[in-house]
């Protein structure tokens, strides 16, 4: 049964999803999804393997595009989009600095040389991801959880409005996957909205909000509490990483 719990007047809404379908080809993933998501606020987006957390952030990415409905932005226009750590190409040969500031390359363009107030943003965030003893490895020389903080640094230095993350923490340790969501409440508290998709139920639950999916529908919407409590999330699983 499908759960709409509406937010307090009060709570600005940044994103909202009218009736939105997409899939792949001809193969519908996504079946008519409404929400509203806050902003500056954190959501996160859960469900079991397969339930199309990636194909939403991938659409609100503006990487899938819709089949129908609409994605509507109240402000901004910067988006930073983070994929899932095995999505991400490790044979390229760079280093971890070079793959941060790929993050300016929205703003300057890809063929233009950065400017020092660039790699400062690219030194800051290296330091914010505690990555900057890593500047000169190589990306593929990297373990699971140094890319992945590589990664979530590139998509800080975009500077984005609209934060979206595939599984920012997937595979982590405690610690690591309790610093990234650290940098998430500080994204947060500097005004961005951010989106993740998550199995952990932990970083669900420090999220503003919550969207449950279920065989590509929206199953629950509320306060993680609300969605999470009801038992209506099977336990976490490896995801794909
Ligand atoms: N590029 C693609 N082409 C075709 N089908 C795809 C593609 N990406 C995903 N799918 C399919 O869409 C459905 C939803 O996948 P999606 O990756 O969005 O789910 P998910 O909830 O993120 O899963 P997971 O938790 O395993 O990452 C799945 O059946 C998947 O096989």
């Amino acid at each position: 049964m499908k759960t709409i719990i509406n937010f307090k007047s009060e709570v600005p809404v940044a994103v909202v999803i009218r009736n939105l379908s997409a899939g792949y080809g001809r193969r519908t993933v996504l079946h008519g999804l409404d929400a509203h998501l806050p902003g500056p606020g954190v959501t996160a987006v859960v469900g079991p393997n397969g339930s199309g957390k990636s194909t939403l952030l991938a659409v609100l990415a503006g990487v899938v595009k819709p089949l129908s409905g609409a994605v509507s932005r109240d402000g901004g226009s910067r988006t930073g989009y983070v994929v899932q750590r095995s999505e991400a190409p490790d044979t390229l040969p760079i280093t971890v600095r070079q793959t941060v500031a790929m993050g300016r390359w929205a703003r300057r363009g890809a063929w233009r040389p950065l400017s020092r107030l660039d790699w400062a943003v690219v030194d800051a965030c290296m330091v914010r991801l505690g990555i900057q003893e890593l500047a000169g490895r190589q990306l593929g020389a990297l373990s699971g959880g140094q890319r992945q903080r590589t990664l979530l640094a590139q998509g800080l230095a975009q500077e984005p409005d609209l934060l979206l993350l595939d599984e920012p923490a997937t595979g982590l340790d405690v610690e690591a996957q309790q610093h990234i969501s650290d940098v998430l409440d500080e994204m947060r508290a500097n005004g961005t909205t951010v989106i993740h998709a998550t199995h952990d139920l932990r970083m669900a639950e420090r999220a503003d909000h919550c969207l449950l999916l279920d065989q590509g529908r929206l199953a629950a919407e509320g306060t993680p509490s609300e969605v999470l409590s009801a038992q209506r999330v099977p336990p976490p699983t490896c995801g794909r990483a």
